[in-house]
């Protein structure tokens, strides 16, 4: 067992206990410096063991649920979770078993649990690998499923639910006329199954493409911005939309609340010789006149499961309300930066209905000169099926799944009468 080993997965159980314990956002405990004392290699695995454990943890407690009497404090639960989990995806059970141990063993709190800890691991490497394959795949939490249930129904929620367990590959956008790794998909994206470290991906340092879900490249190609147009991001970080504006030729005005996030932003434009102009500022106060805006707004993010399967056991539902008030307040301020007879793509990477369709159907009966643009949807590699009621598309995890699916997002384009 290498101590490398260990130190991953102790800081593993640490993202485990602040998401699970503390309803914490990975990112949140990355962005607070939960892995930076670890080499890039451990953080890698650190991180990649949290979300596998995340992935798989509704199997891995009913496998442990039948050796022990009691629920453990949460760490110890954490370690055992974290060690079933890796037992039955092939880890080698000596490694996987010792460690738990020695990292419980030297908790001054639990240190008397970790003979509990052996006897538990070892019980799951017996019976564990077997028993995995067979048990139904994770369900989301029921505040999550069954709204999802009444927006798409049953068989679809459990499709979304493999896609969920499945992960997701990652995606690259290229810029135009560069190449880059990976298969074509039929939207133009890349995609590359098993990538590895990405800044490693030959392209990276010639900023050749970006990192982005093909679905979250859809709302930008729907927006077909043209060279010299003026073009607002009004939420533009991390800037993945911002650099497909700005590789159109587009003069893009990239504007985001958190200039944190921003520094994201500005480091992909270094990196891809691209250019914007980069604004820290509230959506709401932002002023200006321009023919085209992308609102890709602050949202429930429950389309990014797949990649962050953090999601479902961090949040609860209660700050969905809010986010569903504050998209409405973005689209009416942004309308009214919007000049006459331009356009406006608003998209939400949610399976909720009321952060999308809905939204777009108030609007449409609310603003006179607001107008669905039909046309736009026609972009090589949309699937007809997918255009909604309204005119919106809806995406879906559980859309391309012979493929590795795709984010979840709601994309609708609007007309301001001239
Ligand atoms: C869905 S993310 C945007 C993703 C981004 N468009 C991309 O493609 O990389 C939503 C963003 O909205 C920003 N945000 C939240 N409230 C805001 C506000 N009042 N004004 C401006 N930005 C806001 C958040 O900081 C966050 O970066």
């Amino acid at each position: 067992m290498s101590d490398n080993a260990t130190a991953a997965r102790r800081s593993a159980i640490y993202l485990l206990d602040q998401i699970l314990g503390e309803g914490r956002l990975l990112s949140e405990c990355l962005a607070a410096g939960a892995l930076d004392r670890l080499g890039p290699e451990d953080r890698a695995r650190a991180q990649r063991l949290a979300l596998q454990t995340l992935r798989g943890l509704e199997r891995a407690d009913r496998l442990l649920d039948n050796h022990l009497n009691r629920t453990p404090a949460l760490t110890v639960h954490n370690a055992l979770r974290l060690g079933a989990v890796e037992l039955c995806h092939g880890e080698a059970a000596h490694g996987v078993v010792n460690s738990m141990v020695e990292i419980v063993g030297r908790s001054r709190k639990h240190g008397r649990l970790k003979g509990l800890v052996n006897a538990v691991l070892r019980k799951v490497a017996a019976e564990g690998p077997d028993a995995w394959p067979k048990m139904r795949v994770p369900r989301l939490p029921e505040w999550l499923r069954g709204p999802l249930i009444m927006a798409w129904g049953a068989e679809a929620v459990a499709s979304m639910e493999q896609a969920h367990f499945s992960g997701a590959p990652l995606d690259l956008t290229l810029k135009p006329g560069a190449s880059g790794p990976g298969e074509a998909l039929p939207t133009g994206s890349m995609r590359i199954q098993d990538p590895g470290q990405v800044s490693a991906l030959p392209g990276f340092d010639q900023g050749d493409w970006w990192v982005q879900d093909a679905a979250a490249a859809l709302p930008v190609r729907i927006l077909a911005p043209k060279a010299g147009e003026t073009v607002l991001d009004l939420c533009a970080a991390p800037g993945g939309k911002t650099l497909q504006l700005a590789a159109a030729g587009a003069k893009v005005t990239a504007l985001d609340i958190s200039d944190s996030r921003l520094e994201r932003v500005r480091e992909n434009l270094n990196r891809t010789g691209l250019k914007a102009q980069v604004i820290a500022g509230d959506a709401l106060e932002h002023q200006g006149q321009y023919d085209a805006i992308l609102l890709d707004a602050p949202c429930s993010a429950t389309g990014t499961i797949r990649r962050h399967p953090d999601l479902p056991f961090a949040k609860d539902g209660s700050e969905f309300g809010g986010l569903i008030e504050l998209q409405a307040q973005m689209l009416a301020h942004a309308w009214t930066l919007l000049k006459p007879g331009g356009r406006l793509v608003y998209c939400t990477c949610s399976l909720l209905p009321d952060e999308g369709e809905v939204q777009i159907e108030e609007a449409l009966d609310q603003y006179p000169d607001m107008s669905i643009e039909h046309e736009a949807l026609g972009v090589t590699g949309v699937d007809q099926s997918w255009i909604t009621e309204e005119g919106g598309l809806r995406l879906r995890p559980d859309y391309w799944v012979d493929r590795g699916g795709m984010d979840g997002f709601y994309i609708a384009c609007l007309n301001k009468s001239a």
